[in-house]
């Protein structure tokens, strides 16, 4: 059960705002995340968001045959043990706030050793190539939705106080495209971009396979006939934060057509989750604004990985630190010429 944001612990820290030595509104849309925490933890202020971890969700894609992507398939797996030796971006910037770093194999095509840190939940060896059907059957989709939500719960349990969205998954960014499409009723030409670096000639048929993938499942469960393993995890992940009470981070284009799936099934759970930016990737802004996000930073980035959320985790600590730490007009003895008018 997702409960909605608690406003009246949101309409106090609107208020406390505007006691604080500092012109009414002048945090801008930091304000507005401090007000969100604060009807995600149901209190004001809000507990500081943190510790953070992140947990990176992999899975291959069978739309990868059709050469949508300029990589070989077998680096998901190969990236996989990058993030397990700490050896990726998003390990790099995951030491820089603090996260601990989990990663879910739910759908890697490929056999992975066990290590500390990996959580080995496959439903199945990649996804089917969704130009020709249905990428997953429903209840492929459901299972990954599960695991998503077990590791949110673990993380949580562990004393996790804000988590961070990570994929992985060569070719997700035509999933993401073919998902956003059906949620948002946008065109392919318009949200399909160039993922990890295609030329126009790879663009154009990037965006005739998204267009044929909607054609061939039309009426289908957009989730499990669009999506990958790692989309349907994080869905899951997204959802059970909510329930927790436990706002969420999202990383870039992978997170966000993730995060569509997952108001669709629950449009309470938005409320919890802040867009840590804005990706390269055309559609997702499209997804952003379907979602009613506001992006916090905006650095063309286009990796994934969770290395976009984890930036922008410090900015959301501080966020709730203003209403911990910074003096109201009162106590401080400044004048408030808003209070004298
Ligand atoms: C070395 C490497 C590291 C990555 N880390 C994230 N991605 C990102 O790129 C992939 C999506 O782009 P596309 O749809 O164009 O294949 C995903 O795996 C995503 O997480 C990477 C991609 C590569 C090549
Ligand atoms: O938006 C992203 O997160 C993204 C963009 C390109 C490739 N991989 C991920």
């Amino acid at each position: 059960m997702i409960s909605p944001l608690d406003h009246a612990a949101m309409a106090e820290a609107r208020a406390h705002h505007d006691r604080l030595t500092k012109p009414r509104g002048a945090l801008g849309a930091l304000e507005d995340v401090a007000v969100q925490l604060a009807g995600i933890a149901a209190v004001s202020p809000p507990p500081l968001p943190e510790p953070v971890a992140l947990a990176i969700f992999a899975g291959d894609h069978g739309v990868h045959d059709q050469g949508v992507s300029p990589w070989p398939q077998e680096v998901t797996q190969q990236m996989v043990a990058n993030f397990l030796a700490g050896g990726a971006v998003a390990n790099a910037f995951a030491g820089q706030v603090g996260a601990s770093v989990t990663v879910v194999d739910v759908g890697v095509n490929g056999d992975l050793p066990e290590a500390p840190g990996l959580v080995s939940r496959k439903v199945r060896r990649g996804t089917a190539d969704l130009s020709l059907g249905p990428a997953m059957t429903e209840a492929e989709a459901l299972r990954a939705r599960e695991a998503g939500a077990e590791v949110a719960e673990r993380l949580v349990a562990q004393g996790a106080r804000c988590l961070v969205t990570g994929d992985m998954g060569i070719a997700n960014t035509t999933a993401s495209a073919a998902l956003i499409c059906a949620y948002t009723g946008k065109q392919p030409g318009e949200v399909t971009g160039r993922g990890t670096g295609i030329d126009d000639a790879m663009l154009a048929h990037k965006i005739a396979i998204v267009t044929r993938a909607l054609e061939v499942n039309q009426g289908r469960d957009p989730l499990a006939a669009l999506g990958g393993l790692e989309h349907a995890a994080i869905a899951g992940y997204l959802l059970k934060a909510a329930e927790l009470r436990i706002p969420v981070i999202l990383d870039g284009v992978i997170a966000g057509s993730a995060a569509l799936a997952a108001a669709a099934i629950e449009p309470e759970a938005a409320g919890y989750w802040i867009a840590g930016h804005r990706s390269a990737e055309p559609g997702h802004t499209a997804a952003l604004a379907h979602l009613g996000l506001r992006p916090l930073v905006d650095l063309e980035l286009r990796l994934g990985e969770g290395t976009g959320g984890l930036l922008a985790h410090p900015l959301v600590v501080a966020a709730a630190r203003v209403l911990h730490e910074v003096a109201t007009f009162d106590a401080a003895g400044v004048t408030d010429k808003e209070a004298l008018a």
